[in-house]
């Protein structure tokens, strides 16, 4: 496994702590929820140390230097993109019933759907907030480009919870479901401190064509890691996209591949009811021989390989482009 990038553990600590101070505007009853989900606290709000990789607020960060802007300019907007982040996994859990999140239950199985939802909404209206705060030119371009790739998060949620009533999925239509969902908030993320800093436009295009790209690839990652993932590093269920009949990448790549698999793994994905052990691990194997597990591979590599070619057109300092490399290679070669 490859390691977790410096740029990624080294800032940590004080976004941490950014967050725990935005988190004491919120509502007590609302603050518990989201101390819980972003794992500061457990179910008994006593201290805890879980949370997720903190990917988004790393690739936030390091835009800021590629602007030259100062650490404190580009806070703002690595606090605000966790927080949307953090919102969108709040309510996606709830809306896939998925009762384990980063090794621990769902926070709605803990505090409840109704709790869990507006814990969600809280973390929205105040990432909002705080770029609105900061008043400045820049914030305000930020914001308005955290508006839209919210918007974006939500059309692409919104079309890959249409694909599940959908037997005729093209891979196109899920690439685009990918972009959104995924892509535009990694995109945002990978800008949002050159914004605030008020960098050219130039380097805001390359930065968000960057993110956009390795969005992607996260994307293929992830639904790789999603049938083939350990439960042990993913903290999910094994084979869970496979239950659930999730159309992934992987998975719509091989519906229409049309091979003779292909056609079995319709057959399975349109049965009712629950999937058996057998039925999932064959759905597994039709996957991967009908070609789904190697395209995605490749196409997150080939994804990787144009997210550099923006990063070498963005004409960043060598130790910023090389820390946002480490991070796009991190995330292909992640195992959660
Ligand atoms: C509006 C709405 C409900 C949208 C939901 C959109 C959604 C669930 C997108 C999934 C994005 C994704 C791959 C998350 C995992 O990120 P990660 O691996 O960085 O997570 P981590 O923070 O746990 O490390």
């Amino acid at each position: 496994m490859t390691a977790v990038p410096a740029s990624i553990t080294d800032g940590r600590a004080l976004v941490d702590q950014a967050m725990r101070a935005a988190a004491e505007r919120l509502d007590p009853s609302i603050r518990k929820v989201v101390a819980y989900h972003l794992g500061w606290t457990d179910e008994h709000g006593r201290p805890a140390a879980a949370g997720g990789k903190a990917l988004r607020p790393a690739l936030a960060l390091l835009s800021g230097r590629a602007a030259g802007a100062s650490y404190e300019t580009a806070l703002p907007g690595a606090v605000a993109v966790e927080f949307v982040h953090a919102f969108s996994l709040l309510h996606d859990d709830i809306m896939d019933g998925d009762r384990t999140r980063r090794h621990r239950p769902a926070a709605w199985t803990v505090f409840g759907p109704s709790a869990a939802i507006l814990g969600g909404d809280a973390l929205l209206a105040l990432s909002e907030e705080l770029l609105l705060d900061e008043n400045t030119r820049g914030s305000h371009w930020a914001a308005r480009a955290l508006t839209a790739a919210t918007q974006r998060l939500i059309s692409g949620q919104s079309f890959d919870l249409g694909f599940e009533r959908r037997d005729d999925v093209t891979l196109d239509e899920c690439l685009t479901m990918a972009a959104d969902k995924t892509g535009a908030l990694l995109a945002c993320s990978c800008s949002i401190g050159a914004m605030l800093g008020e960098g050219p436009t130039d380097l805001v295009t390359e930065l968000t064509g960057f993110g956009s790209e390795m969005g992607l690839a996260f994307q293929l990652v992830d639904d790789l890691l999603g049938i083939w993932g350990s439960p042990d590093t993913t903290g999910k269920p094994v084979l869970s996209d496979l239950r659930a009949r999730k159309k992934s990448l992987p998975v719509v790549f091989a519906l229409n591949a049309g091979t003779p698999e292909s056609a079995r793994l319709a057959e399975l994905y349109a049965r009712p009811g629950p999937a058996s052990e057998d039925d999932l691990r064959e759905m597994a194997r039709l996957v991967e021989a009908a070609g789904g597990r190697d395209w995605a591979a490749a196409e997150a590599d080939r994804r990787i390989a144009s997210a550099e070619k923006h990063l070498g057109d963005a004409g960043i300092d060598d130790h910023v482009r090389a820390e946002f490399r480490d991070i796009a290679l991190f995330v292909t070669e992640r195992d959660h």
